[in-house]
């Protein structure tokens, strides 16, 4: 098998690598509800997608500088489970409500089903997916109501969002692309985005240039990394003709995804119960593992150990 070795070195002829990475599904994905702001967890199968999505990545030889994500626990968790399948937890993480999911306002919650037969398949998808058309706005009596969130706080009502189109969840993604991503990429760090459906359509709308009545047609699946070649510019380097119709490209096939994961299963399911499982801080500390570094460093095991 010819494995192909990406980020192993600082970008070649100025192309730098960015990986875009949808959360793992969700409970509330898995349900078909409106989520939005709304703090929802990682399914079991999106436990298994987080990490398959880092075994993928050290698989590909990947190495991050440092990641982003939201305030949102999906995405947190996907990137600390990616993180943990290749190995890296160590690098910088950013958070910002900036990444968090556009807002979908009194939707959220709401099963998808439940909208369609109440107000039609038409609005539906344009609430989903077009690009003017806000959500019904979210009051303070509602029981998903973020405004009394503490991460929150600092964001005040003007800009606390009560429910976002597309372009509204682009306006506030953007500013932060531009002062915290962009610049780090261009100082040549490797960056892995941990975010959201939304936020991630955005991003690559705003790449690619994809005319907004074409937005619809950006897909992007849960758990898969999607992987952009970006010049010195930061123009993306590819063809927009591709089967996407974006030139990132995802680094699991969709008709390999399954073989892919059942191939992975025994890898997952070992680096999942590592990830489990809690660690003392101190009687993790074993004896052997300490020798054996003394032993590769030249040095004498410390007293403090010899006895134990
Ligand atoms: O917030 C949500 O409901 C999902 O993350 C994205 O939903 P969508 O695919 O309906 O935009």
């Amino acid at each position: 098998m010819i494995i192909r070795r990406w980020f192993v070195s600082p970008p070649e002829g100025g192309v730098h690598r960015l990986v875009l990475l949808r959360h793992g599904q969700s409970e509330w994905n898995a349900m078909k509800r409106f989520t939005g702001w709304v703090d929802v967890d990682l399914s079991e199968q999106g436990r298994d997608e987080a990490i398959h999505a880092g075994l993928m990545l050290q698989r590909h030889g990947f190495q991050f500088d440092e990641a982003h994500t939201s305030l949102l626990k999906r995405a947190v968790r996907t990137l600390w489970s990616a993180l943990h399948a290749c190995d890296q937890h160590w690098i910088e993480v950013k958070r910002s409500w900036r990444l968090n999911e556009r807002h979908y306002g009194a939707l959220q919650g709401m099963s998808k089903d439940e909208v369609k037969r109440q107000m039609g398949e038409e609005l539906l998808q344009k609430f989903r997916r077009g690009f003017d058309q806000p959500p019904i706005a979210m009051r303070e009596d509602h029981p998903f109501w973020t405004g009394r969130d503490r991460r929150y706080h600092t964001l005040g009502p003007d800009v606390h969002p009560t429910g976002e189109s597309l372009r509204m969840c682009q306006q506030r993604v953007l500013p932060y692309w531009q002062d915290a991503i962009a610049p780090s990429i261009r100082r040549g760090s490797r960056v892995l985005i941990s975010a959201h459906n939304n936020v991630l359509r955005c991003l690559v709308q705003y790449l690619d240039k994809i005319p907004v009545d074409r937005i619809r047609e950006i897909e992007i699946p849960t758990g898969v990394p999607l992987v952009y070649d970006l010049d010195a510019n930061l123009a993306p380097v590819g063809d927009l003709s591709s089967e996407n119709g974006f030139t990132g490209k995802f680094l699991i096939d969709k008709t390999k995804r399954d073989a892919e994961y059942l191939a992975n299963l025994e890898a997952i399911t070992e680096r999942r119960k590592t990830f489990a499982r809690r660690v003392d801080p101190v009687t993790a500390l074993n004896r052997d593992d300490i020798q054996s570094q003394c032993e590769a460093h030249g040095l004498q095991l410390p007293k403090a150990w010899a006895n134990n």
